[in-house]
This record gives structure tokens, C-alpha cells and sequence, in this order.
């Protein structure tokens, strides 16, 4: 797979995450969330933890700091859609409706 610079990299991301759960990989830290014994608890544990930092470095106006955290936040909300059911797509087309 041809790895994207856009915003389709999310739908790459979601792609591996479906695999990784089908195949279980040792060392795999998508499985390890998955696979966490508070279930879906650790996911928002993460997306909290991974929110906070975000906002935490936009208040510091640290650019390659919003941008390494923006992208741990983006990947726990791929990973946290994953184990609700929705998909990518079911966001981006959501978004277009509201798009005017
Ligand atoms: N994009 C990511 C990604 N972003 C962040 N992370 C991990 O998310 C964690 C961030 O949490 P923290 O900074 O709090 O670090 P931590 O202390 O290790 O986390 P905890 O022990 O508290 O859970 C780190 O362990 C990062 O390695 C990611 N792990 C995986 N991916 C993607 O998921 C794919 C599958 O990964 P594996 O399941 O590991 O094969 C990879 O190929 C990537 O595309």
C-alpha cells in the first residue's frame, strides 16, 4: 500500500486497525487497546489523555508539538471509530452533508 500524505492516511490507519484486529499480531499496540481488559474505556482513556495534550499544545503554540499530538489524537479516534462500528466514511460523509 502506497503510503498517503492527505487525509486519506486516516482511512490507511482505519484499514491496518481492521487487520490488525482480524489478525492479531504479537506486539501490535492496536490489538493491546483493543484487547485491554477495561475494553472501550482504555480507547477513551487514550483519546482523553491524547485531547488534553492537544489542547494543552496549542496553548503552548508549539507547531511540531500540535502536530505530533493532533496525529495521536486522530489515530486513538480511528481506533476508538473501529470499536464503535463506524467507519471513515460514515464521518467524511456526514461532513460533506454539512459541507455549504
Ligand atoms: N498511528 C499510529 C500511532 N500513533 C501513536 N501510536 C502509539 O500510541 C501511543 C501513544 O500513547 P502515549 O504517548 O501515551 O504512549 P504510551 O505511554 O506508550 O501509551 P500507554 O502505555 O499509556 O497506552 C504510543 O505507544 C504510540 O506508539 C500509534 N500506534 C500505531 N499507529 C498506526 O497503527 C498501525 C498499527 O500499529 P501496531 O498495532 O502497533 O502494529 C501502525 O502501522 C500505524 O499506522
Amino acid at each position: 500500500m502506497e503510503k498517503a500524505a492527505d487525509l486519506s492516511v486516516l482511512t490507511q490507519i482505519y484499514q491496518i486497525i481492521e487487520e490488525r484486529s482480524k489478525t492479531q499480531p504479537e506486539g501490535s499496540y492496536v490489538c493491546a487497546l483493543l484487547n485491554d481488559p477495561k475494553g472501550v474505556n482504555k480507547i477513551l482513556e487514550k483519546v482523553g489523555e491524547e485531547a488534553t495534550e492537544t489542547i494543552l499544545a496549542v496553548k503552548d503554540g508549539k507547531r511540531d508539538e500540535i502536530i505530533y499530538e493532533t496525529s495521536d489524537l486522530l489515530f486513538h479516534l480511528m481506533v476508538m471509530l473501529f470499536e464503535c462500528g463506524v467507519t471513515p466514511e460514515d464521518i467524511a460523509a456526514e461532513l460533506a452533508r454539512r459541507h455549504k
